[in-house]
């Protein structure tokens, strides 16, 4: 029930405003935003090209390297779990045809990640492609984390980032060949958020270092682009984000498009990022999340719930109005 109250604090008026429907994800809104899978850039489109995908053996990471081989080009995937990478690179070559090779390689580690370079170059050259996708996270009560609980997240997330870009950039430059970097961050990079407050600080740092590098390093034939995805769901994500489920349902009720992303989805803006179609593309930042950013920042958006019925009340309301 809900009351429009005078200035006095005398009741005017008195009506029910129910509840909306419950809407599950998959109701209404995903009908109209229902996703398409296959790969969108035409075949051979990275022929002759080597993507190197840090993170690549799991999740949006995995996804994105599927494209890519599904495209032509050969791939490299690196991080931590050797026999993670080792799967997805025998699956994912065996659908395409084209090589993946896995690497292993702890982005916090300078030394590691030179190390995981020079095998690469020795397999198979300097990358055209190179997807910064590894990253580390966890929700927690800013007041419970422990410094290195801190150091765990941003050294993935901000070191591991700079210490790949810095390794690859150096030696793409001395060897006078140009590349596609891209930076995956989140929404939350821009407006911070509370409970993953590492993981913010670290994205922020990171969309910081791809946009000034856009800028310093296109003389060197580098590009650098952002995508910051909305939820997608992952195990990686999913478990140390909302490790009992509960807050799925009203995040999807909060996504204008009523449903989460589709890894493949975040593959084919990255591939076409990563591609010649987008040569001039450079220093932006893509946000991709069906609409939930600007639903969660608008003021009035709650009003989504307000019913016609409702609505024509509040407008007789409003017209009735006399003065100020
Ligand atoms: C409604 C929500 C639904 C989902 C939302 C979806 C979308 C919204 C936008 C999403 C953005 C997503 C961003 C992401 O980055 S998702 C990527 C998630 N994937 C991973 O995190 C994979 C890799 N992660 C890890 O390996 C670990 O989680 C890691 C980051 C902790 C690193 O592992 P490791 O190096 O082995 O570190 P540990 O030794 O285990 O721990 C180090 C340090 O951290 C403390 N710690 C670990 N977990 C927690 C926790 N849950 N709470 C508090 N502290 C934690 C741990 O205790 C250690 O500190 P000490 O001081 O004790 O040594
Ligand atoms: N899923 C989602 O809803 C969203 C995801 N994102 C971003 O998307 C990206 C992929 O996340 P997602 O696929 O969901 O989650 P995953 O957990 O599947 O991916 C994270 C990857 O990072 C790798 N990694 C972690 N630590 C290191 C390290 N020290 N060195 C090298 N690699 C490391 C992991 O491999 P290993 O354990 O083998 O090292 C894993 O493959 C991340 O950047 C994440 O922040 C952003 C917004 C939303």
């Amino acid at each position: 029930m809900a009351a429009v109250m005078l200035s006095s604090g005398r009741k005017l008026l008195q009506t029910r405003f129910p509840r909306p429907p419950v809407r599950s994800g998959s109701a209404r809104p995903s009908g109209f935003f229902a996703p398409s899978e296959g790969a969108m850039l035409p075949a051979g489109s990275f022929r002759d090209r080597l993507a190197f995908i840090t993170g690549g053996g799991t999740g949006l990471g995995r996804a994105m390297t599927m494209v890519l081989s599904q495209l032509g080009a050969r791939c490299v995937i690196a991080s931590r779990k050797l026999d993670v990478l080792q799967e997805t690179a025998g699956e994912i070559s065996s659908q395409t045809g084209n090589q993946v090779h896995a690497l292993q390689c702890d982005v916090r580690d300078p030394q590691a990640v030179a190390r995981c370079v020079d095998q690469m170059v020795a397999l198979s050259g300097l990358p055209d492609v190179i997807i910064n996708n590894a990253a580390g996270n966890f929700i927690c009560p800013t007041e419970r984390l422990t410094p290195n609980g801190w150091r765990s997240v941003t050294d993935i997330v901000l070191n591991g980032t700079a210490f790949v870009t810095l390794e690859l950039g150096k030696r793409l430059i001395q060897a006078q060949k140009g590349a596609s970097f891209l930076a995956i961050t989140t929404i939350y990079a821009e407006s911070g958020s509370g409970f993953v407050v590492p993981s913010a600080a670290a994205k922020a740092g990171v969309e910081a270092l791809y946009k000034s590098l856009a800028a310093e390093w296109g003389r060197y034939g580098h590009r650098f682009n952002i995508i910051q995805p909305g939820p997608i769901r992952t195990k990686g994500a999913f478990s140390r984000l909302d490790p009992t489920g509960t807050f799925e349902k009203s995040m999807i009720d909060r996504i204008p498009t009523g449903r989460l992303g589709k890894p493949a989805e975040l593959a084919n803006l990255a591939a076409y990022l990563s591609s010649d179609f987008a040569s001039w593309m450079s220093g932006a930042v893509i946000r991709f999340d069906g609409g939930e950013y600007v639903s969660m920042a608008g003021e009035f958006n709650e009003l989504r719930k307000v019913t016609p019925d409702q609505w024509k009340m509040l407008e007789a309301m409003i017209k009735g109005t006399k003065g100020s």
